[in-house]
């Protein structure tokens, strides 16, 4: 008798085929093909200018790109408007506005799209420590809790994919693996299927929340698996030149 292997069939969220980004002439990425099934946690690590933002840009379609983007098992085109897909983008550099409140902030979040119950319930259960700032300016909290906000804003309207650049930039090793745990929390947590895209300078911090991963150099991947499948110490030397 013959046998029959049953092979698992993954819902993907996201398919990228050949994409590449560029900035008139300058060409940011080469030809890129991943895919980001649904409830996993995708890491992109790089050095310095390797492309992770370009990357990030050309699936949000804020920078000129070819190749083809699935989302949902629906093509992308450049003009698909991405929010209304239900993508959230948190981009480098935590975009919070300083003056407004943290609660003005969330609502920020909802804007332009059709509102639901119970977000702000829904966002504080996976981010407590807002809860004790609501009222206070979001210019006086702390680099983690900065970062956390604006991971919360953008998760106000539920999107199934966030894209999130390098959110660990600039904060003290402690606050980073705060925000790195509450960002796996959040998709852990959530209350309907999701996937993450993150993008990182350091293997380590990503390599704790990824399920897969690949490291990016001059705007192609060199290596893609199972983050669970390599060490720190491996993808370090042998992919991003660093000494063990
Ligand atoms: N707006 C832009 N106009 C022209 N070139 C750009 C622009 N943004 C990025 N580049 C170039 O594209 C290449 C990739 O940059 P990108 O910012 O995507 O890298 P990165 O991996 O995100 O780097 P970093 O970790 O420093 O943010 C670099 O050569 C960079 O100089």
């Amino acid at each position: 008798m013959v046998k029959t292997q049953t092979i698992e069939k993954v819902d993907q969220l996201l398919e990228v085929s050949n994409l590449s980004v560029f900035y008139g002439k300058l060409q940011a990425v080469n030809s890129v093909s991943f895919q980001i099934p649904k409830g996993k946690v995708f890491a992109i690590v790089g050095a310095n200018g390797a492309g992770k933002t370009s990357l990030l840009r050309g699936i949000y379609g804020t920078a000129q790109y070819t190749g083809s983007l699935t989302f949902n098992k629906a093509a992308f085109t450049a003009k698909t408007n991405r929010f209304k897909s239900g993508i959230a983008h948190v981009p480098q550099g935590r975009a919070i506005f300083g003056d407004l409140t943290v609660k003005e902030n969330l609502s920020i979040g909802v804007l332009g799209i059709k509102k639901k119950t119970n977000e702000l319930e829904y966002l504080l259960n996976l981010f407590p420590i807002l809860e004790t700032r609501m009222n206070k300016q979001a210019g006086m909290l702390s680099g983690g809790e900065q970062q956390m906000l604006a991971i919360a804003r953008a998760m106000m309207s539920r999107p199934s994919l966030l894209l999130l650049d390098e959110p660990g930039m600039g904060l003290s090793p402690k606050l980073r693996m705060e925000v790195y745990e509450s960002i796996r929390r959040l998709l852990d947590q959530a209350d309907h299927d999701m996937g993450i895209l993150l993008c990182d300078q350091e293997i380590g911090y990503a390599l704790r929340i990824a399920d897969q991963m690949s490291v990016m150099q001059k705007g192609q991947f060199i290596w893609s698996g199972e983050a669970g499948s390599v060490s720190v110490d491996e993808l370090s030397t042998k992919y991003m030149g660093l000494k063990a």
